[in-house]
């Protein structure tokens, strides 16, 4: 089976990781933005809340209380309270009118003594006497017993008189010898309160809305005929526990509050999650264009990258067919020119492998190979197999690089010996060689054999080595097995060596 290169699955595996790291990081990038906006949204959102509480409503809360303190003790004189209602009301009636044009805060101003007559401004018509019932059942009267307290808020509650939703903050009046006289009043201007908080920008589209400690709606930011009113006495104890942040999983909405210390009034700023989620959505929207954006742009750098790549592809396959891989360009000549070194490699492998590297003579799966090519094509051959003579000796008294010299020495000797002859000469192993002669008499064998043997043994060598010597024996083919020609052969080099080595043996032919 051909294996391919896959270069191109390469590339769709790199361009598909690329792709998936790209949606990776886009998922935990956003995921987290949206976590982190979420969050400052959050922040901002109880920032807000508690701006408008501490710098507004805070600030309100002071400057009516001082007011209204400052008052009761100026009608705190015997003379004013009684002169009020049972002589000359119009210089305390003037003085109320007084503090209520300078106070848009305040809606009327009421003075009440503790026998239920009260001057009101403004009021329709002149000064209005009532019943002690009608005053009294009024949520700020405070009697006697209650006189302790200094400033107190009433809940949210509809008026007798003018019928509209009202909040009013009362004082005793206490005269100069102590005694309680009667209550000083300011219905707190709603309407004005309302419109203050309508006109609040909050950073998430959501409702804002003060309540008093009951959970009643004291003034909210809801203008329309039919307000979405919010359930708040469900979470109203939780709302006071929270600490400022709550989410209601039943309205699924977000409840940022803040606890008054004076009135306990509670001012409550409420989101739905889903317009937070909204928000938070659009701001991550420009990293997710962001990464949409690197996505298209590997995308066409995929596609740019893919049709080019095959046109290379093509023109690479096209040159190593043909094997001429000219007229190329910069990184083609780089290609064109590794592929000549790999043809190159390719010749030099294939010659390593038939020649043995320390000689440089064919080597042993060579000799196997033309041995049986012979026999196969049956041409007629001699054998002969050498042996280097007390090699051991050379090896033990010079060293084995020494012994390495000497074998190439012996190889290259025969070698030109053999060159223009029809004799070529193989490490058969260690320092053993066969040549095998070709198409030649075996005497001619014979005769190139000992040219050889007396070439190896008159030699010269840079060692002090005296004399180097082979033995061998010769042996022609009659039409044997090669195992059989060897073997007699190698007889044939044994008996040389017994009878005393430096010899040839032959058969009676040579
Ligand atoms: N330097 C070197 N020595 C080798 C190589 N291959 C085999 N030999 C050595 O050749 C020697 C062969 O020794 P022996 O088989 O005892 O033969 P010898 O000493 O030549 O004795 P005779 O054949 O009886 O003359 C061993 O010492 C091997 O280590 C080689 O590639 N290089």
């Amino acid at each position: 089976m051909t294996k391919t290169l896959g270069l191109s699955k390469k590339i769709h595996y790199s361009l598909l990781s690329a792709f998936m790291a790209i949606i990776a990081t886009a998922f935990f990038v956003i995921d987290s933005q949206k976590k982190t906006i979420h969050k400052s949204y959050i922040n901002i959102s109880r920032n807000f809340v508690s701006n408008v509480a501490t710098l507004y409503l805070n600030n309100m809360i002071d400057v009516v209380e001082e007011k209204i303190i400052s008052a009761s003790s100026k009608f705190g004189g015997d003379d004013i309270f009684n002169n009020a209602f049972y002589h000359d009301s119009h210089s305390v009636l003037a003085h109320m009118m007084f503090i209520m044009s300078k106070s848009p805060e305040i809606n009327a101003v009421i003075l009440a003594d503790t026998r239920g007559h009260y001057l009101r401004v403004p009021e329709k018509g002149s000064i209005v006497k009532k019943t002690p019932q009608q005053i009294q059942q009024r949520p700020w009267f405070i009697d006697e017993a209650n006189s302790q307290h200094r400033v107190q808020f009433t809940e949210p509650y509809k008026d007798l008189i003018t019928q509209v939703s009202t909040v009013t903050l009362s004082t005793p009046v206490i005269n100069s010898h102590g005694f309680f006289n009667g209550v000083l009043a300011f219905d707190i201007n709603l309407a004005q309160l309302n419109k203050n908080i309508e006109r609040l920008l909050p950073p998430v589209e959501g409702n804002v809305v003060l309540l008093s400690d009951t959970g009643k709606v004291i003034a909210d930011d809801i203008v329309d005929e039919t307000p979405e009113r919010h359930d708040f006495q469900t979470i109203l104890s939780e709302l006071k526990k929270s600490g400022g942040l709550y989410y209601d999983e039943h309205q699924d909405r977000w409840f940022f509050s803040y606890r008054f210390d004076g009135p306990k009034w509670l001012l409550v700023y409420s989101v739905e999650n889903r317009a937070l989620n909204e928000l938070v959505w659009s701001e991550s929207q420009k990293v997710i264009y962001g990464f949409v954006i690197s996505l298209l742009i590997l995308l066409f750098f995929g596609f740019y990258l893919k049709s080019h790549w095959d046109k290379t592809l093509i023109n690479i396959i096209g040159h190593i067919k043909t094997g001429a891989p000219d007229g190329w360009g910069n990184l083609e000549s780089l290609l064109s020119q590794e592929i000549n070194n790999t043809r190159e490699r390719e010749a030099a492998l294939t010659a390593e492998s038939a020649h043995d590297a320390l000689t440089g003579a064919l080597n042993r799966r060579s000799f196997d190979k033309d041995l049986q090519q012979h026999i196969a094509e049956n041409r007629m051959f001699s054998l002969a197999l050498l042996d280097i003579d007390n090699f051991k000796t050379i090896n033990d008294s010079f060293g084995h690089l020494v012994g390495d010299v000497v074998l190439r020495g012996m190889v290259a000797e025969c070698k030109a010996i053999l060159a223009q002859e029809k004799g070529t000469i193989y490490r058969y192993g260690g320092e053993e060689f066969a040549i095998i002669f070709s198409e030649i008499p075996e005497q001619q064998a014979w005769q190139l054999l000992e040219q050889c043997r007396l070439g190896v043994r008159s030699r010269e060598w840079r060692e002090d080595i005296s004399a180097v010597t082979f033995s061998a024996g010769l042996g022609r083919w009659n039409g044997e097995e090669a195992q059989a020609l060897i073997a007699q052969v190698d007889a044939r080099l044994y008996q040389a060596k017994h009878a005393g080595k430096d010899q040839t043996v032959a058969g009676n032919a040579a």
